[in-house]
């Protein structure tokens, strides 16, 4: 690590964003900066500079998450891609750029923080020096839990590095401001002791004095109820007990920096339904779209409830008649569905806060100096209703900064102190035990009734409320329909055992293609194209053979490919390999997948049933090979995807070492997917042995290293969720 003479004068923060955590920290990060006396600006890492971006009289820190398979969010490919030609000319930035770097990643996936990992490595390359250690925050085990140190630790790295040009604002604020403001802003770690009797520890918290806030009126214009009642807001049974006997607490995170700030709009005529912002996703062009129904994939008592929704994308002339929209698109793709928050959740909070949901308001950054964050650029003239409906992610598990700025708008001392206590050290139980809750903004509210935060401090720490993105399940040939498929997310919490819950939108489809079965008027959804920039698509070439891997809902965008490939003539291999419970319980599209097989589209369908243990000796079905019989006793039958793919080894190996095939894997990282990988890892390793060609003696490192060239190569490609 070297540490250069502060050459800098100013800072710069990179995010490389796509579900909005890195964002917030940036932003957050440019706040202390600016507090610090620096002079710093924040920025999307595809907005940098083309012509000499990168300059000695600037510090850099990049905070950038990890997205689909190990791939850089959509904000930062062009940099990505810059960074990666610079380093190929073989660029020399010694001297010249000193950076840090934070990664956000969740290590549920293969490729933990695999884009802050590599942009590290090309900044390396280029010869640019970090000032300070690079962090990796891991969303499985909660991202504060380096996010804060590192965070922390960045100042003093950075005074080093960069010199501040004005006096710190903190210093300035400090004269101005209530004592409590002082004690929250400076110390960015709270340390509140008292080695007395518990009761002085709430004198102590008590110091840090509740803002004001200065919120009226109530709610006006009741959305329908038709979000079923798991949205209501239930107060959360948390274990204090520990608080009792604490007389201090440590490692409060910092109160969250002011983003935003609410003002009346310049006027006051209702918003019309056109000039809302419908989304913030960059290049998203939503238009609608007429739900046409859903078919039940699953039959009644398996255990998921898996739908196919068909929708007619749409557009009216001026005079208001309807007619197909065809929307450009290729197998492989998705379509970003923008679901809004349950209308009974919007109103409690909007009762809660006291906001008229229909009063016209305006969202500005609170300083010039400051960005607002990328979801809320567009809420130039907007309703409460409509920023808690369509803009912020109320359901999202509560992270530090929320619960910290809630104990700053506590009226009630005991509030405050148990939600300090939440966020401390001390209090890591607490916050996982609150977690376990799956809770919704409204129980945490309902848990804490003396809180009322103005709504400009909760969209500071809320983060956006994310579009829901499908793959399409047919090809664009359809008379311009889309097909999605989905599980019905429901499922019980953890703590309290079994409370029943449910997600945001695949209920909400399930619930609107039930009420038009009904009777009900064609309802219109948000749309938008989100074109696969990852190369997880159907080839173009009509002779590479293909080999595709998806068991569960997995096997969605294989029904897109196999559409589109039964209107071409070709003699290529095609596979599929896909894997549920039973045969007659959760076997999606069974007709469809079969009847691609008789025809000759999929050359071989191999299905594995992981809970079918009827004794029968093998017909096609109980097997699951479809289009070779062969015979398995019951206890040998392949289980799962991987186990198919083991048995037929040799071939797996001749299509992607001798023929170019292109192989697919979709469906769950945690579990499949690893398992798929060492599988194959086995496969080549055991099947090179027979290999006189190059491959022979590949151990398990260099399968892997092959494997990773093929990734790169885009002849394995992988869609996963986790
Ligand atoms: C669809 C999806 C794919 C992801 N893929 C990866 C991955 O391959 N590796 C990883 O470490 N984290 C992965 N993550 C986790 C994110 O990097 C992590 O949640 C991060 O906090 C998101 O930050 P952001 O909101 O700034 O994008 C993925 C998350 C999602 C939603």
């Amino acid at each position: 690590m070297t540490v250069p003479q502060p050459l800098a004068t100013r800072v710069v923060f990179f995010f490389g964003s796509q579900t909005g955590n890195a964002e917030s920290i940036a932003l957050n990060l440019l706040d202390q900066a600016q507090q610090r006396g620096y002079e710093a600006e924040c920025r999307e890492l595809d907005q940098y500079e083309d012509r000499l971006p990168f300059t000695a009289d600037a510090a850099y820190v990049f905070v950038v998450s990890t997205t689909g398979d190990g791939d850089p969010p959509d904000n930062a490919t062009k940099f990505w891609r810059y960074l990666r030609r610079l380093a190929k000319k073989g660029e020399d930035w010694s001297g010249t750029v000193h950076y840090a770097l934070l990664g956000l990643g969740d290590s549920n996936y293969d490729n933990f923080c695999n884009a802050g990992r590599r942009l590290d490595e090309k900044l390396r390359e280029v010869h640019a020096t970090p000032f300070y250690p690079k962090g990796l925050a891991d969303d499985a085990t909660g991202l504060e839990e380096t996010v804060e140190p590192w965070c922390r630790g960045l100042w003093p790295s950075l005074a080093q590095a960069c010199t501040a040009k004005n006096t710190p604002r903190l210093a300035a604020e400090t004269a101005t401001t209530t004592p409590t403001a002082k004690a929250a802003e400076i110390a960015p770690e709270p340390t509140l002791t008292n080695s007395a009797a518990p009761a002085a520890l709430t004198e102590a918290i008590e110091r840090l004095a509740v803002a004001e806030t200065a919120c009226t009126v109530s709610t006006q214009d009741r959305p329908s109820d038709n979000d079923g009642n798991l949205w209501t807001s239930q107060p959360l049974q948390l274990d204090f007990g520990p608080l009792a006997t604490l007389t201090s607490l440590t490692g409060t995170p910092r109160v969250p920096s002011r983003l935003v700030r609410i003002v009346p709009a310049a006027t006051s005529a209702p918003v019309a339904t056109s000039e809302f912002p419908l989304t913030h996703i960059a290049d998203a062009e939503p238009f609608r779209a007429q739900l046409l129904g859903a078919d039940r994939l699953t039959a009644p008592d398996a255990l998921k409830q898996t739908l196919a929704v068909q929708l007619r994308p749409i557009e009216r002339d001026a005079a208001g008649s309807i007619t197909t929209r065809m929307v450009e698109f290729w197998p492989g793709d998705a379509f970003g569905v923008l679901c809004p928050n349950p209308p009974r959740l919007v109103r409690d909070l909007l009762q809660r806060l006291d906001y008229v949901a229909t009063e016209r308001i305006q969202i500005e950054p609170s300083t010039p100096a400051t960005p607002l964050p990328t979801h809320l650029r567009h809420a130039k003239a907007v309703t409460p209703q409509h920023i808690l409906t369509s803009l912020v992610d109320l359901a999202g598990l509560p992270k530090k900064a929320l619960l910290r700025m809630l104990a700053e708008h506590a009226a009630d001392p005991e509030d405050r102190k148990r939600l300090l206590f939440i966020t401390s050290r001390q209090g890591a139980a607490a916050f996982n035990e609150l977690r376990a809750h799956i809770p919704h903004l409204g129980d945490i509210l309902a848990t804490f009734p003396s809180c009322r935060p103005p709504l400009d401090c909760l969209l500071d720490v809320l983060p956006p409320l994310q579009p829901r993105y499908y793959s399409v399940a047919n090809a664009p040939s359809s008379k311009g329909h889309l097909r999605f498929a989905f599980n019905v997310v429901s499922y019980r919490t953890p703590v309290p055992a079994g409370v029943p819950r449910e997600g945001l939108c695949t209920p909400w489809l399930a619930r609107l293609s039930a009420a038009m079965a009904r009777g009900d008027a064609t309802p219109e959804l948000n749309v938008f194209l989100k074109p696969n920039s990852q190369g997880f698509e159907l080839t173009r070439d009509p002779n590479r053979p293909i080999i595709m891997v998806g068991p569960g809902t997995g096997v969605a965008p294989y029904l897109g490919f196999l559409e589109a490939l039964g209107a071409q003539s070709s003699a290529r291999e095609t596979w599929l390999f896909y894997g549920c419970r039973h045969p007659d319980l959760d076997y999606l599209f069974r007709t469809e997948l079969e009847g691609y097989a008789r025809s000759g589209v999929l050359s071989r369908l191999m299905v594995a049933y992981s809970r079918f243990t009827a004794d029968s000796t093998a017909d096609a079905a109980a097997t699951g090979e479809t289009t070779v019989s062969y015979t398995h006793p019951p206890s040998d039958r392949p289980k799962y995807v991987q186990h198919h793919l083991q048995r037929v080894a040799s071939d797996i190996y001749r299509l992607m070492t001798r023929e170019n095939a292109v192989l697919y894997v979709c469906g769950d990282a945690q579990g499949m997917a690893k398992d798929v990988h060492s599988t194959l890892v086995d496969i080549l390793v055991n099947c090179a042995k027979s290999d006189d060609g190059p491959l022979r003696n590949l151990t398990p490192s260099g399968a892997g290293a092959l494997l990773v060239e093929w990734m790169q190569e885009k002849r394995y490609l992988r869609d996963l969720w986790a």
